[in-house]
């Protein structure tokens, strides 16, 4: 298939090179600086086997840069948007850039038969979009076909998903849609637009109320002295729950669950509906980082002078991505209450805000440090040399905002006077082993 993608963001780069190494000829538009970075093979994201495949695309010839979108789309049987859909401070989602690339079309007079959205978008915009484009004449049909992958695992999800959604209005658009995903083995779900739509919004909420929940619970388990991964394991034993997502810590990062959930709050709001257990699970994700901050206060006592070592800068591992990242809210309030903050990541070498000092390795990050926090679970932290780590450090503290270290990693650590250990939803250890 001859297909134009539009945005080469996260979503629109790893689907650009997964169909183009599916044997689809695509086409990748984005603006000036972002297709002169991707021609000189900067990609800006890092996330396992996307290289390779880009090489892979540009060798085959079935992949091509482009800057402006009515050219790419000339000959093109399908145009699929991947643009971001960020959140207005009002709530409200901002669909700026796909009315953006709209009007060119609107204006050229012409578009390719078929527009599949592949951005997130609020239930009820495919509709909107078609009617904007039907007043000017264009008779182009709007799928919805959001995307599931996660940053880190992005080509695996892209090539392996766990189902395609396809929102669709007639035989066409569902016949070219199972064509383009031809060599994908997943089963694909046919549904009217809106119920789509409404899907994507569904399953991300879904998942970060689950994290939630395992966070109000980890709460309870250091009240009462339980161990969060055993009730955990214990409850997503059972398969109507499900093990994952259910792993307590520093709350959920990233660019989009907390921009979806704001999106469907206000989805909700627009038909009279509050949504209360969305609220909730926001309320709570918003509440871990403090009360990581309060543990400090209880160590330290008085903040004055404190310096704090930070393993993770990434929202998770296997990407560099720090959109919405734990990182930035610790940050701030390190900041807030004068705690100094070096940090270190095995891929974001760079923060673009002051008050951090960015090391270039733990060990570096962790001297002079009043504690260590470790807010993403990068699995090369827990080799670590943790005695070596602890000797470094003004004052042996460590919060374990990840549950990351095993038992041996720990023993380590508390080898050292006066160390020690706070885990997430468990008992705080000590050398003196309490
Ligand atoms: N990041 C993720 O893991 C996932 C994101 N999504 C959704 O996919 C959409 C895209 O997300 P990301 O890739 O993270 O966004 P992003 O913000 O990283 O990328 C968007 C890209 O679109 C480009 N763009 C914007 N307006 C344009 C225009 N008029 N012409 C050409 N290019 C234009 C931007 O320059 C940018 O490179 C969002 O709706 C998001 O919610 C869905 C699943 C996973
Ligand atoms: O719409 C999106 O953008 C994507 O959002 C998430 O993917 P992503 O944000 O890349 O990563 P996740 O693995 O979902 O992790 C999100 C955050 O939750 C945290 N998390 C995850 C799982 C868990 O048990 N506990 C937990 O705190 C992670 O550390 C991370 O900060 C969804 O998992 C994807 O299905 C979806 O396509």
């Amino acid at each position: 298939m001859r297909i134009t993608i539009v945005g080469t963001g996260y979503v629109g780069l790893v689907a650009a090179v997964c169909l183009a190494k599916q044997g689809h000829q695509v086409t990748a538009v984005d603006r000036e600086p972002v297709i002169r970075g991707l021609r000189a093979g900067v990609l800006g994201i890092w996330e396992p086997g996307l290289e390779e495949l880009f090489a892979d695309g540009r060798a085959s010839g079935n992949l091509r840069w482009e800057t402006d979108v009515v050219r790419a789309s000339l000959d093109a049987e399908a145009l699929m948007l991947a643009v971001g859909t960020p959140t207005r401070p009002d709530g409200h989602t901002d669909l700026s850039q796909l009315h953006e690339v709209l009007a060119k079309f609107m204006h050229h007079g012409d578009c390719p038969p078929l527009i599949i959205v592949k951005s997130t978008v609020p239930v009820g915009t495919c509709d909107e979009l078609e009617v904007s484009l039907r007043e000017t004449g264009l008779r182009t049909e709007i799928v919805s076909n959001p995307e599931f992958l996660r940053q880190g695992s992005a080509i695996q999800d892209f090539m392996y998903p766990d189902r395609i959604v396809v929102g669709c209005q007639s035989p066409y658009a569902e016949a070219e849609l199972r064509h383009l995903y031809a060599r994908i083995d997943a089963p694909v779900q046919v549904c009217d637009r809106r119920s789509a739509e409404l899907i994507k919004y569904a399953a991300n909420t879904f998942l970060a109320t689950k994290i939630s929940f395992a966070n109000m619970m980890s709460d309870l388990c250091e009240g009462y002295g339980a161990d969060i991964r055993q009730v955990m394991a214990g409850v997503g034993s059972d398969r109507r729950i499900g093990p994952h997502f259910l792993q307590a810590g520093v709350g959920y990062g990233g660019s989009c669950f907390s921009k979806d959930l704001q999106s469907l709050l206000t989805s909700g709001k627009l038909v009279g509906l509050s949504l209360p257990m969305l609220e909730a699970t926001a309320h709570i994700n918003e509440q871990r980082i403090p009360r990581f901050i309060a543990k400090l206060i209880s160590c330290w006592g008085n903040l004055q002078g404190k310096r704090l070592a930070v393993l993770g800068i990434s929202f998770k591992p296997n990407t560099n991505d720090v959109r919405d990242a734990p990182f930035l809210t610790l940050l701030k309030q390190c900041q807030l209450h004068g705690i100094a903050v070096q940090a270190y990541d095995p891929v974001v070498q760079h923060v673009p805000y002051d008050g951090v000092h960015v090391a270039d390795s733990a060990y570096t990050a962790s001297v002079g440090a009043d504690a260590i926090m470790i807010l993403t679970e990068w699995p090369q932290f827990v080799s670590l040399d943790w005695a070596r780590m602890a000797q470094g450090m003004r004052q042996p503290i460590m919060l374990d905002g990840r549950n990351l270290l095993p038992n041996k990693a720990v023993e380590r650590f508390l080898e050292h006077d006066a160390a020690v250990y706070i885990p997430v939803g468990r008992s705080v250890v000590s050398c003196w082993g309490d």
